[in-house]
């Protein structure tokens, strides 16, 4: 579905993406997670091709992003301002998605529009920041793209919608076989439909893949702090946690877990990414806490 060799997108001297290589699977629900300003959106503008790299590589669906009208029917997008023509009714929404896109599916609009409540004669402009997310989501949706490409798309929206949008979401994916790319800061939502993981901080990806395999190969480990010394090798140290007596050590051991003399817990997603982000926060803290140089990044 994409694949970037050494991406890197710079704005003036900012780095916005430093150096990402990322294979991500088609037919997937994708996350897309990172603290303010860690470079999500930018990743999902080269992605539609709204921008273009400063250096490296980004294949999108097999090709550059929009490098023909025939490649740019097969993604849709939403900006994270779920961007909507404010002088158009609901309706004209729908005409102009019917005129653009070759593959509409008019029948998909018209019972989504009608699921969230929204008045084909309604004025854009006087809609909701919710309604107006809910309606270009429909827009994107009903071109029946291959990959959906969401900036926060849940960001606006109630709880209740949240949940029900979350699940037309993976309906919408294993229906069409499409996928689906979306940033967001609700961890919960991502643990909920989400089947990969991409985590960036400060421009680059800290980590990637299907969320099983990440969730298989990170484990946390309570190691007595005066044994911190003695972790095995071949692990690598994510992220401690110093209690009185004992450390939460959460490691990485994508072979495995070598056998250890310490309680092991497994590691929930949210644990996991928040464990990656405060690490890419302050890099040496976490091999300051482990004395004998078993952290590797
Ligand atoms: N058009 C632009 N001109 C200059 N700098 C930009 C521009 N767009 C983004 N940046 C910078 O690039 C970096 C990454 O921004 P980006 O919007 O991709 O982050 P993000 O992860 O989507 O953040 P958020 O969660 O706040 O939406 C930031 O430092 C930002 O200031």
């Amino acid at each position: 579905m994409l694949h970037a060799e050494h991406l890197t997108k710079r704005y003036g001297r900012r780095p916005a993406l430093t150096d990402c290589t990322l294979t991500i699977p088609a037919g997937r629900v994708i996350g897309l997670v990172g603290p303010n300003g860690a470079g999500k959106s930018t990743l999902l503008q080269l992605a539609c091709g709204l921008i273009t790299p400063t250096s490296g590589t980004l294949e999108v669906l097999g090709s550059r992003p929009a490098s023909t009208a025939a490649h740019l029917a097969r993604v849709g997008f939403v900006a994270q301002d779920t961007p909507v023509y404010a002088s158009f009714t609901v309706a004209d929404h729908l005409r102009m998605g019917a005129r653009l896109n070759p593959s509409w599916d008019q029948a998909l609009a018209e019972r989504r529009i009608a699921q969230v409540g929204l008045q084909p004669a309604q004025r854009a402009g006087r809609l909701s920041g919710g309604q107006r997310a809910q309606l270009a989501l429909t827009v994107a949706a009903a071109k029946r793209p291959e990959l959906l490409i969401l900036d926060e798309p849940a960001a606006a929206l109630d709880p209740l919608a949240r949940d029900g949008f979350m699940r037309n979401l993976r309906e919408f994916v294993a229906e069409l076989g499409a996928s689906a790319v979306l940033s967001s800061h609700l961890l919960d939502d991502v643990e909920r439909v989400c089947d990969h993981l991409v985590v960036l901080s400060g421009s680059r990806v800290q980590v990637a893949g299907d969320v099983p395999d990440l969730l298989a190969g990170h484990h946390r480990l309570l190691v007595p702090r005066d044994q911190l010394d003695r972790l095995p090798a071949g692990v690598e140290v994510i992220h401690v946690e110093h209690a009185d007596r004992d450390s939460r050590v959460l490691v990485r051991a994508e072979g495995g877990l070598p056998p250890t003399p310490w309680p092991t817990e497994p590691v929930r997603l949210e644990e996991m990414v928040l464990g990656y982000l405060t690490r890419a926060a302050d890099p040496t803290a976490a091999r300051a806490a482990v004395p004998a140089g078993e952290v590797r990044r």
